[in-house]
């Protein structure tokens, strides 16, 4: 059965990334439609070789049998459009912030969580970027070995923030001002991404402690994240010190790691080999390495985990939640 689909936000860094993640995964599409803003209406997207005119988002969008929409447009646009499109009978699977800690939407990592995809009543959230690499590495060793503690270090890339983030490093390796960062990105680091909260966390370090949460389906796990922007064009990088309940053997855990969905361990420092952004980029696994026992406490390790935060941190965790609901529907 092949599904109509629609995607909000599609001359986005993401929104361009859905349309070649869909290509590539070739998805049973019959009609495919592509909004956006006002602003980016008009211009014209190719998918499978054709040519679409990008229409404006309106309260209508959705009237005309749209089973499945892809949503990266922002949070804002998704707390408008989201519940309008699921009214009309369509399922939305949406990149923003705006519906993941509604307990009434499934937040999914579809190697993590595929369960709670059929739970959803007409929204579901496609989690953080930062949140989503991470988790794929940690369920297989919250299944075996009960996390306790999780401390994320993050290094983000530009991309991350945009076509505008992305523009700031490049223009800044030229001595100009940036427009998008409060500072200059390059040769610098920003312990600054997303608005600061009054516990003087930024939501995206408040993101990651909740969506793991939800994610993992244990509130009793205890997480601290410092987030930070990098001067890296794409792919995240994160420093992950787990603690667990039980006790491991690290090449068990290494054997764990290596036979988890969505995983490639990289792990031989002496040939230089453990995960990078630059190679991970373009890619759609989640690279882990320098995976070495924490000597510190009872039951811990410290991990380096590396992804494409476009693809795998995004356009390809959507499209590999449409390919499970199209599954669910031709059972
Ligand atoms: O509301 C917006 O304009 C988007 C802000 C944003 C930029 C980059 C990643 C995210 C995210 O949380 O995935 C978000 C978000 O949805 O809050």
């Amino acid at each position: 059965k092949k599904v109509n689909l629609a995607v909000v936000g599609a001359t986005g860094m993401v929104g361009r990334t859905f349309i070649k993640v869909l290509e590539e995964r070739n998805l049973p599409i019959d009609n495919i439609y592509f909004f956006s803003s006002s602003r980016s209406a008009g211009s014209t997207v190719t998918f499978n070789n054709k040519e679409y005119v990008v229409e404006e988002l309106t309260e209508t969008s959705f009237d005309r049998g749209i089973d499945i929409a892809l949503f990266s447009a922002g949070a804002s646009v998704s707390e408008k459009f989201a519940p309008i499109a699921a009214s009309k009978g369509c399922v939305v699977v949406d990149n923003s912030s705006c519906w993941r800690m509604n307990e009434k939407v499934p937040l999914v990592v579809p190697e993590v969580n595929p369960q709670d995809i059929s739970c959803h009543q007409g929204i579901i959230a496609n989690p953080n970027c930062s949140t989503i690499q991470a988790v794929v590495v940690l369920k297989p060793l919250h299944d075996k070995y009960k996390i306790k503690r999780i401390v994320y270090s993050t290094y983000q890339a530009v991309s991350g923030a945009g076509h505008n983030g992305y523009m700031d490093l490049e223009n800044g390796l030229k001595g100009e001002p940036p427009k998008k960062f409060p500072h200059p990105i390059a040769g610098n680091c920003l312990p600054h991404i997303d608005s600061f909260l009054p516990n003087g966390y930024t939501k995206e370090e408040m993101k990651m402690v909740n969506e793991t949460r939800k994610i993992l389906g244990d509130y009793s796990i205890r997480i601290t994240a410092t987030t930070v922007r990098v001067p890296v064009f794409n792919g995240h990088s994160e420093s992950i010190n787990v603690e667990f309940e039980k006790q491991f053997d690290l090449e068990e855990l290494k054997e764990v790691l290596r036979n988890a969905p969505g995983v490639v361990v990289q792990d031989d420092v002496a040939n230089n080999v453990y995960p990078m952004p630059i190679y991970a980029s373009g890619r759609d696994e989640t690279f882990v390495g320098r995976i070495r026992r924490d000597e510190s406490v009872e039951s811990g390790v410290n991990l380096w985990v590396v992804a494409d935060n476009i693809r795998k941190g995004a356009a390809t965790n959507a499209v590999q939640i449409a390919e499970e609901l199209i599954k669910m529907w031709n059972k």
